[in-house]
């Protein structure tokens, strides 16, 4: 019997994840929630031939019932980039819409697998881990941001330039999740040696700006919401085997590195002792994260990446975490 509810649930992300999570048998009950949209979301996948119940509730008074008693609260909520903004200009609206949902999560589900799309990923998942703390529920080990769509998007990046069957590529993506703080770790890639300097460069580049090229194509009308919806329902759905049904899985996720100081050693070694959240290997197993995995060698070029990316996660982790303090709660 396990809980899914997706918060913002009735959005470009939320549908089609809802979509892909009610088709797995995984799943007893699927809770839609968002402040609007979500009754005729719900009332639409509940025709599906699939045995999850679905539930719809929309708005602020029906939050604690969409979440209490979940196993996993999947957050799509907020607003998507423009043309010209950074992530980092979305942490004005989405940070509050984030700290009220992990507020409810804390309060009515507290032992729930927190997994957080909503951006900007690198602040607002220290949001949610200082709203757990302010409610003594907190436990490092159940609270992930979801960066899978920069490994989906490496697959498939280095797949086309190595002539590989895109989903049979695995590359870790480390660091955090814009721009320069995603960290592709290509030099371990099975087929790396067929790609030139210059190939190695733009694909890097690709891969940390891939939700550009999507803002940019769409124009105006949102970020990537069906890559995304794929992403975030393939975490979600290697988690709960994972954490509910035994199978031993590893994802590449933005974690706090305490809640596996042991396993977080080798990547400390390389970032050193500033940031306390970076995208690592997990492995995933009944508590969330079983242990951190080790990042690998890095190759001198993916050095340089790292300098780059660690001021600016830093500050990033900050403003999310002085968020909170600063909140009322
Ligand atoms: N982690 C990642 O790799 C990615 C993250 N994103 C982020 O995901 C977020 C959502 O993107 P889209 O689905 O395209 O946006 P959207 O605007 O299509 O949908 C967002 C939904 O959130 C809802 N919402 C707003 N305030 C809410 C609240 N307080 N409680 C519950 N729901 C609320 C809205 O009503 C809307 O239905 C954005 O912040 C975007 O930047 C997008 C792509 C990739
Ligand atoms: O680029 C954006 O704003 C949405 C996102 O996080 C991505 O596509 O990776």
């Amino acid at each position: 019997m396990v809980k899914v509810t997706v918060c913002g649930a009735a959005g470009g992300i939320g549908q089609p994840l809802s979509l892909i999570l009610k088709q797995s048998s995984k799943i007893s009950h699927l809770s839609l929630y968002d402040i609007v949209n979500t009754p005729g979301v719900a009332a639409d996948l509940s025709h599906i031939n699939t045995q999850s119940k679905v539930t719809g509730h929309v708005g602020n008074d029906q939050l604690k019932d969409a979440i209490i008693g979940s196993d996993v609260v999947v957050i799509p909520a907020g607003v998507p980039r423009k043309p010209g903004m950074t992530r980092d200009d979305l942490f004005k609206i989405n940070a509050s819409i984030v700290r009220d949902l992990a507020t409810a999560a804390a309060k009515y589900a507290p032992k729930a697998f927190m997994c957080i799309i909503s951006n900007p990923v690198n602040s607002t998942v220290p949001i949610v881990a200082e709203v757990f703390k302010k409610y003594n529920v907190y436990d490092p080990r159940r609270i992930f941001g979801v960066t899978t769509l920069d490994i989906v998007r490496a697959s498939t990046f280095i797949g086309e330039l190595i002539g590989a069957e895109p989903s049979t590529v695995a590359c870790k993506v480390v660091g955090g999740h814009s721009g320069h703080t995603i960290l592709p770790l290509i030099s371990q890639v099975p087929g790396y040696p067929k790609l030139t300097q210059d190939q190695l460069e733009k694909v890097t580049h690709r891969i940390q700006f891939g939700g550009d090229e999507v803002v940019k194509a769409k124009n105006g009308a949102g970020s990537a919401t069906l890559s995304m919806a794929y992403a975030g329902a393939r975490f979600a759905l290697n988690l709960i085997d994972a954490a509910f049904y035994g199978k031993q899985l590893v994802e590449c996720t933005y974690v706090q590195l305490d809640s596996d100081k042991q396993g977080a050693q080798d990547t400390r070694r390389i970032i050193g002792n500033e940031l306390e959240y970076f995208s690592v290997p997990v492995a995933l197993g009944p508590n969330g994260v079983e242990s951190i995995l080790p990042i690998g060698t890095l190759s001198p070029f993916e050095q340089g990446l790292f300098s780059k990316a660690v001021t600016e996660l830093k500050g990033n982790i900050a403003k999310g975490t002085n968020f909170v303090a600063e909140s009322k709660l």
